[in-house]
């Protein structure tokens, strides 16, 4: 379970998240919506304390996050970031397994078993070829693939994942969501994406968090907060629900955006 009391973060003495509090039980999957700029990476990061909130408390089971050591919050929360730079030519296979590291010894080497973990996790993804590839030559939404197979491998009960979708195909889209809410549901990991598409999070979503201005607007479930009412708020867009079927809807824009008369 995560969990976050009053939580606030100001960059100097810009504040960007206000007043958030929420909770996500285990085996949810919680995703993030908001603006650009609204504050998204942000509360990711504060929530495995790459930034250090300014305000405010981040629960994990219960436990005050500024009591665990940094080893203990490595091996309770895993991260796949937006950004994925290019590091060291190492080979795909060994990107991912470094996961292991907060459960090895200082300067222990990975076993066997460390290697079979991130092995299945490049499978579970449909990503086992890219194994001996150099992480640097493969395309930005493999190495996105790769970095979920390494959160994956991980092992940790707390999943954040920072735009998982950016650099995915259609295709990669839709296999990379599934994957992600079916591991929510096998182990019963607590899972958080920022996202920006609503039509993927109303699909794939078990719980909604519209964040405005560093502030949440609306938090629940998603049938229940995904409306266009709510999505117009959010976005500043007068937005429309088509049904779909099987009690999904689809958000459109209610009048065609950026149409010319020509
Ligand atoms: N390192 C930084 N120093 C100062 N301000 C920052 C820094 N990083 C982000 N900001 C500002 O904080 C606000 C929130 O940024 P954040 O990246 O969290 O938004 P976001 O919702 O993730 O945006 P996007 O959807 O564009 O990725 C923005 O106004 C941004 O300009």
């Amino acid at each position: 379970m995560l969990s976050c009391r009053q939580l606030g973060f100001s960059y100097g003495a810009v504040p960007v998240l206000k007043d958030i509090c929420f909770t996500v039980e285990k085996g949810r999957f919680c995703v993030v919506l908001g603006r650009n700029g609204s504050g998204k990476t942000t509360l990711i990061h504060c929530l495995n304390r790459i930034l250090h909130p300014t305000q405010g408390q981040v629960f994990i089971n219960d436990k005050d996050m500024t009591s665990l050591s940094r080893n203990e919050i490595a091996r309770t929360v895993s991260l796949v970031p937006q950004e994925h730079m290019e590091i060291f030519p190492f080979r795909v296979i060994d990107v991912v397994v470094m996961a292991r590291a907060p459960f090895l010894g200082t300067a222990a080497a990975p076993k066997p078993g460390d290697y079979k973990m991130a092995e299945d996790a490049l499978k579970q993804l449909h990503a086992f070829h890219l194994a001996d590839k150099n992480f640097n030559r493969i395309s930005g939404g493999e190495r996105q693939i790769v970095l979920l197979a390494r959160a994956i491998a991980q092992n940790a009960r707390i999943m954040l994942l920072d735009e998982p979708t950016n650099h995915l195909d259609f295709n990669n889209q839709y296999h990379l969501l599934s994957a992600i809410k079916e591991l929510c549901r096998s182990t019963d990991l607590c899972i958080v994406a920022s996202m920006h598409d609503p039509n993927l999070a109303s699909l794939f979503a078990d719980e909604i968090i519209m964040l405005k201005n560093g502030r949440i607007l609306y938090h629940g479930p998603n049938q229940k907060v995904m409306t266009p009412q709510n999505i117009s708020a959010l976005y500043d867009v007068d937005t429309r629900a088509i049904p779909i079927g099987d009690r999904k809807q689809l958000f459109l824009p209610k009048q065609k955006m950026g149409s010319s008369d020509t």
